[in-house]
């Protein structure tokens, strides 16, 4: 399974450049099997999830070619063959699959996907967009997400959806892009990864406006045609840097960043006490000397901090932010308004010293600052495993944090770009 093993007190100072959005990738990489031709992905991160979806192409009867670590060609074959159970559970991003195949064969069955234990992940939203497509859409007596469109063809629709929920948006964007005529797509889920599927699209001859706003306009095509397509930066992985070079008090350099993908990033550190300045156009510098102090709202009273759908403060980060809060001055309110389960992970760190009160599933007041100490750690999913790395290199002694596959899986050379920044982690395979 593998550990990090990590000797807390050093601060995390350096540069680090920041890999290509995870959750842009799979989407992007679902989106090649809506042409025939070759597309080539560029700045697309390694890391687990990414292996796990090129295998899932790969079953498809996919031709995948590795240019290099961040580089790939990929071009779709029949699109009909046997998906491995057990790759389908493993990461979430096999729920995209669902909208290329739609619009390309018309029917699909899919093992419901996999993903972090972070809350219920609902797929109500994705059958009503894909119904409104004029899919069927249920759940057959063998557990599987079964959905098959009536036509040859799918037809567009002016689609409501009931959350602004982001894979789900992007199932129905891919569908849409080969429907006859133009949909619609209200409450649309707006993510800089929902952008980044939009310019794939457009780039493969698809039609999408209002891209960035939660009211799109897809003018579906008979045909894609190939493309070569970059994906944007993963700014969670920098706002995950961003907590560690506050939370340890090291200056960082973040490279291949967009500052305006973090302006609400930058409001929630600022309440913190962490501050950041732009270098140059794809640049962040995280100073050392920060404030350290959890702000007040205007007012005097006790601030919060609270997740929302972009451009509202990422739920991926809350666990980073909550961890770093420990390591401030004052108190704070933490509201997962999003996942129902995503704030359990506190435990781990009130076992490790901090002073965190939850008050319920979605909020946990944090008081600090607390001197955490070295302890035996597993990571329960993708951001909360990062947020105990943060919380090792601030702890005093040693700490280990088992099944780092749930870190991994969303962070590319996690130990080696650590390693560079002056942390003492070392990875037992
Ligand atoms: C592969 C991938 O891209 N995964 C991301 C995707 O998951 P995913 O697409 O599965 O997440 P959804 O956007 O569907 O929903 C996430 C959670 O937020 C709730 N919700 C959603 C929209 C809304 O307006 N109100 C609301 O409360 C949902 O009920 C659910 O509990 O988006 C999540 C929310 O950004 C991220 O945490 C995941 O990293
Ligand atoms: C929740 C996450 O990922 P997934 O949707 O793949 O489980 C995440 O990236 O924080």
């Amino acid at each position: 399974m593998g550990a990090y093993r990590i000797t807390g007190g050093n601060p995390a100072s350096g540069e680090v450049q920041i890999s290509g959005n995870k959750n842009g990738a799979l989407p992007c990489l679902a989106a090649t099997l809506l042409t025939d031709d070759p597309v080539r992905l560029l700045n697309v991160p390694d890391i687990e999830d990414v292996q796990v979806m090129i295998k899932l192409l790969e079953n498809l009867g996919s031709k995948v070619v590795k240019e290099d670590a961040n580089t790939y060609t990929i071009m779709s074959g029949g699109r009909n063959g046997n998906l491995k159970k057990k790759l389908v559970q493993s990461v979430r991003g096999s729920i995209l699959l669902l909208g290329p195949l739609l619009a390309t064969i018309n029917e699909v069955r899919l093992t419901p996907p996999g993903g972090d234990v972070i809350g219920l992940r609902r797929l109500d939203t994705h059958f009503i967009g894909l119904s409104a497509l004029g899919a069927s859409c249920l759940i057959n007596e063998e557990g599987e997400i079964h959905i098959k469109s009536e036509g040859s063809r799918l037809k567009a629709n002016d689609i409501f959806l009931d959350e602004a929920s982001v894979t789900a948006t992007e199932n129905v964007i891919m569908a849409s892009s080969l429907a006859e005529g133009e949909s619609i797509i209200s409450n649309a889920a707006s993510e800089p990864h929902v952008q980044d599927l939009c310019r794939m699209l457009n780039s493969m001859g698809c039609h999408i406006e209002g891209i960035g706003s939660n009211r799109l306009y897809v003018t579906g095509k008979k045909k894609l045609h190939g493309c070569e397509f970059r994906l944007t930066a993963d700014y969670m992985e920098a706002g995950s840097y961003i907590g560690l070079a506050g939370a340890t008090g090291g200056q960082l350099l973040l490279k291949g960043v967009d500052p305006e993908q973090l302006r609400m990033i930058r409001l929630g550190f600022e309440r913190i006490g962490i501050s950041f300045v732009a270098d140059g156009p794809s640049s962040i510098l995280v100073p050392k000397n920060q404030k350290r102090i959890l702000a007040k709202e205007v007012g005097g009273h006790t601030a919060k901090i609270d997740d929302a759908p972009w451009p509202g403060f990422p739920a991926d980060l809350l666990s980073i932010i909550t961890v770093c809060a420990t390591q401030m001055e004052g108190s704070i309110l933490i509201h997962e308004k999003m996942f129902e389960s995503r704030m359990f992970f506190v435990d781990w760190l009130i076992r490790m010293g901090a002073d965190i009160i939850l008050c319920d599933p979605h909020r946990a007041v944090v008081n600090g600052p607390s001197q955490l100490l070295g302890s035996e750690l597993s990571s329960p999913d993708v951001r909360a495993g990062m947020a105990l790395v943060i919380a090792a290199a601030c702890a005093k002694g040693v700490s280990v944090i088992q099944n780092i596959y749930q870190i991994e899986r969303g962070y590319e050379n996690l130990c080696g770009k650590l390693q560079a920044l002056g942390l003492a982690i070392e990875r037992d395979v």
